[in-house]
């Protein structure tokens, strides 16, 4: 099947600061990524690079066969992006930014989908709310139904469990899953490595801007040569991989 999200020689550059270097990498239907980098490894900025949100430096994305530079509009359509701190209008409610993503997205029968999805992220009752009004947590999740309301084929999440309790935590993993399954591409960045072993089909690893890894969990165990390797968490495995990384010499996958 074709991918959803094909990513070629992106980088991303800060006046003297290469943030991405030259990562290459595609995401198929039902396929979730694990981002994962130390801090400042380009994870932030290769979202939003993806989302089009920052232009790219160089290299070419292309989102459900659209290239986002030539085909921006269809490109975005396809996609919803999910930043760790969501922003808002302070002056629209719960449900007037439903009401708003609908008119944006042209999603007709939004009422419906809308009630379904602020029951799945428990905000049924939320309707009339401010933001001002809402935790942390509920801004988190007022966000992803934003997001989710036009069934997007890509969607990108930066920290998405950012500010979640315990059950929200289980049951945002549900719902991520649950899109996967219906067939969206999902690329996520954390830093709680348990999550991206129990939610990514696979990882890739980014440090310095750069592609340290990229594979599932087993084949990036297997890269690491030597007895030590078996049955390494995810997280001794993450230490190694960096900080060979920042090592000279480092190569590529
Ligand atoms: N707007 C900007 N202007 C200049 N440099 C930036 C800008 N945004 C990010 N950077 C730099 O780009 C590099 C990558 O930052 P980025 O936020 O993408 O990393 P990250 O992997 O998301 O980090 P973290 O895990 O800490 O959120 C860092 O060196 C950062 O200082």
């Amino acid at each position: 099947m074709d991918a959803v999200l094909e990513v070629d020689g992106l980088e991303k550059v800060y006046g003297d600061v290469r943030a991405v270097r030259g990562l290459s990498f595609s995401v198929a239907p039902g396929e979730i990524l694990g981002l994962v980098g130390p801090n400042g490894a380009g994870k932030t900025s290769t979202l939003r690079c993806l989302a089009g949100i920052l232009p790219p430096s160089a290299g070419r994305i292309a989102v459900a066969g659209n290239d986002l530079k030539q085909r921006t509009v269809e490109a975005k359509r396809a996609l919803a992006f999910l930043p760790d701190e969501p922003r808002f209008f302070d002056y629209l409610t719960v449900w007037e930014h439903l009401n708003f993503t609908a008119r944006l997205y042209g999603v007709e029968d939004w009422e419906a989908r809308g009630r379904a999805l602020l029951e799945e992220m428990e905000l049924s009752g939320k309707e009339k709310a401010l933001p001002g009004e809402l935790s942390r947590g509920m801004k988190q999740k007022l966000s992803i139904a934003c997001g989710f309301l036009h069934s997007p084929k890509l969607i990108l999440l930066d920290e998405p469990l950012t500010g979640l309790d315990p059950i929200g935590i289980r049951r945002m993993k549900a719902s991520l899953r649950r899109r996967a399954e219906e067939g969206s591409a999902l690329v996520l960045s954390s830093h709680l490595l348990p999550l991206v072993e129990e939610l990514c089909h696979r990882l890739l690893v980014i440090a310095g801007g750069r592609a340290v890894a990229l594979g599932t969990l087993p084949e990036i165990r297997a890269r690491l040569t030597g007895p030590e390797s078996e049955g390494v968490s995810l997280e001794e495995l993450f230490i190694r991989i960096t900080s060979a990384a920042t090592e000279p010499g480092m190569s590529s996958p």
